[in-house]
C-alpha cells in the first residue's frame, strides 16, 4: 500500500500528530510525508490511502485569518499562505480517488463542538472522494500546546490500525 500524509500546523502541535501516524503505518505501508504548503496538486494514481490533517480553528479547518491570529500568538513566524481547506479545494475532481482519511489537533474541552477532521472529510466528499474513512481528533492542553500526554502513541495505533491487515 501507498499512502501519502499532509498536515498543516501553526505552533508543531499537528506535525509531531502527523509524524507519529506516519511511523504508525510504515509497518505495512509506504508512506510519504508532507505540509500542505509542499503537497502535491493532484493526488497520484500511485496513492491508495490519502491522510490528511490540520489544527482546528474556530470549530473547523483554518483560514488564512485564522492562521494570522494563530502568528500572533507566537505560532510560526511567517503565516501560513495555505491550509489544508484551501488544498483540498484546489485539488482536481478527477474519477480515480484513494481511500480518504481526515485527522485534526484540538483543544481538550469536553464541550467545545467542531473539529477540523470532519470539515475536512465533508470537503473531501463534495470533491469526489467516495470512500472516506471515520475522522479522529487528538488532544492539545491549550492554543500553543502541548499534546495531551498519551496522544503520540494513540497517533502511532491509530495510523498503524489505517494500513494494517484486520488480522493484525
Ligand atoms: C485562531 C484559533 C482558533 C481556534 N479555534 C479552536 C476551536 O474552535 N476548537 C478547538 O478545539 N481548538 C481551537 N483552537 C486551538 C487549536 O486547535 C490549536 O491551536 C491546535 O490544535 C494546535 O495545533 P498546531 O500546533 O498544529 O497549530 C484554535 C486556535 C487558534 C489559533
Amino acid at each position: 500500500m501507498r499512502a501519502l500524509v499532509v498536515y498543516e500546523t501553526m505552533f508543531g502541535n499537528t506535525r509531531k500528530i502527523a509524524e507519529a501516524i506516519a511511523d504508525g503505518m510504515r509497518d505495512s505501508a509506504h508512506v510519504d510525508l508532507v505540509e500542505v504548503t509542499d503537497a502535491p496538486d493532484d493526488i497520484s494514481d500511485a496513492v491508495d490511502l490519502l491522510v490528511v490533517g490540520g489544527p482546528t480553528h474556530a470549530f473547523s479547518m483554518s483560514r488564512y485569518s485564522t492562521r494570522q491570529e494563530a502568528a500572533h500568538r507566537g505560532g510560526r513566524v511567517a503565516d501560513l499562505p495555505r491550509g489544508i481547506r484551501d488544498w483540498l479545494s484546489d485539488l482536481p475532481s478527477g474519477e480515480s480517488k484513494p481511500i480518504f482519511v481526515a485527522f485534526d489537533t484540538r483543544v481538550d474541552m469536553p464541550l467545545m463542538p467542531g473539529a477540523a477532521s470532519r470539515s475536512a472529510t465533508r470537503a473531501a466528499r463534495r470533491k469526489g472522494f467516495t470512500h472516506t474513512a471515520a475522522p479522529e481528533s487528538f488532544l492539545v492542553e491549550g492554543y500553543e500546546g502541548p499534546l495531551v500526554d498519551g496522544e503520540l502513541d494513540r497517533a502511532r495505533q491509530w495510523g498503524h490500525s489505517l494500513t494494517a491487515g484486520p488480522a493484525d
